[in-house]
């Protein structure tokens, strides 16, 4: 009998372009997946059971094992640094991420202050720019922080860059592109090779298609 294989999805933005992915790749994902509250999914006609986690912690659900796969975005696969393989670029949920602030900002020298949703990629960012710089950890709103003098700049994601323009701030430095990952644990891998990465397979297929 074949295994059982867990899959963790975030919820949220990249939910409904990961579950069309999947399906596209031929996994037969009910109308649960559609409009549903329910935190796990289970699947039997594909043998696969889908939990639904903050997209946040889809990698930590992966390094512990209790998810074989996940989806999970390079933005937190960076912030959050879990033990775990990021096996494909599933090419959805594009986005990248940036510092930005006020127009005409100018780097001071005297306690400059960075508020971000994401501090270890921050601190990270700007370690490599050799600027020593004060980390303010917010959970949203970012886009606040600069307009309130709670901080200088911020580091946070951009898509259409349109919280910024009404917001009246501007991108001051592009840090790095985003697009959401398959992610795997090391020990999944091992004992479900042979399905994971048939997985890979069906998925990349229709990525390469809809890239043609
Ligand atoms: N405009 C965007 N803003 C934020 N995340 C985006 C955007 N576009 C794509 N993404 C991707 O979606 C993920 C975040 O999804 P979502 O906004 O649903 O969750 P969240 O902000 O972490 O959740 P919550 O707002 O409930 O705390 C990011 O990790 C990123 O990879
Ligand atoms: O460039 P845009 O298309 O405007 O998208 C970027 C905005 O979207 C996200 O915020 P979200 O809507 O998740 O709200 P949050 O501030 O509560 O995280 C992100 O943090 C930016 O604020």
């Amino acid at each position: 009998m074949t295994e059982w294989l867990t899959v963790a999805m975030p919820k949220g933005r990249i939910f409904e372009e990961a579950v069309e992915l999947l399906r596209k790749a031929g996994y037969q994902l009910p109308s649960e997946f559609d409009d549903s509250r329910k935190l796990i999914i289970d699947v039997p006609e594909e043998n696969m059971r889908f939990i639904l986690a903050k997209p946040m912690d889809v990698p930590t659900y992966v390094e512990h094992g209790v998810a074989d796969v996940g989806v999970a975005g390079k933005d937190v696969m960076i912030e959050e640094e879990r033990t775990v393989y990021e096996v494909l670029d599933l090419k959805i949920s594009a986005c990248y991420m940036a510092v930005a602030g006020l127009p005409g900002y100018e780097k001071k020298d005297i306690n400059p202050k960075v508020a971000s949703k994401y501090p270890n990629l921050a601190t990270q960012y700007f370690k490599e720019q050799g600027e020593q710089v004060e980390i303010i950890k917010l959970n949203g709103s970012i886009e606040l922080a600069p307009l309130i003098g709670l901080a200088d700049r911020i580091v946070d994601i951009v898509s259409t860059g349109r919280t910024l323009k009404e917001n009246g701030l501007v991108e001051l430095e592009t840090i790095v592109p985003i697009t959401s990952r398959l992610i795997v644990n090391p020990v999944s891998y091992r004992m479900q090779d042979e399905r994971i990465d048939q997985m890979v397979e069906r998925l990349s297929k229709v990525i390469e298609e809809g890239t043609e």
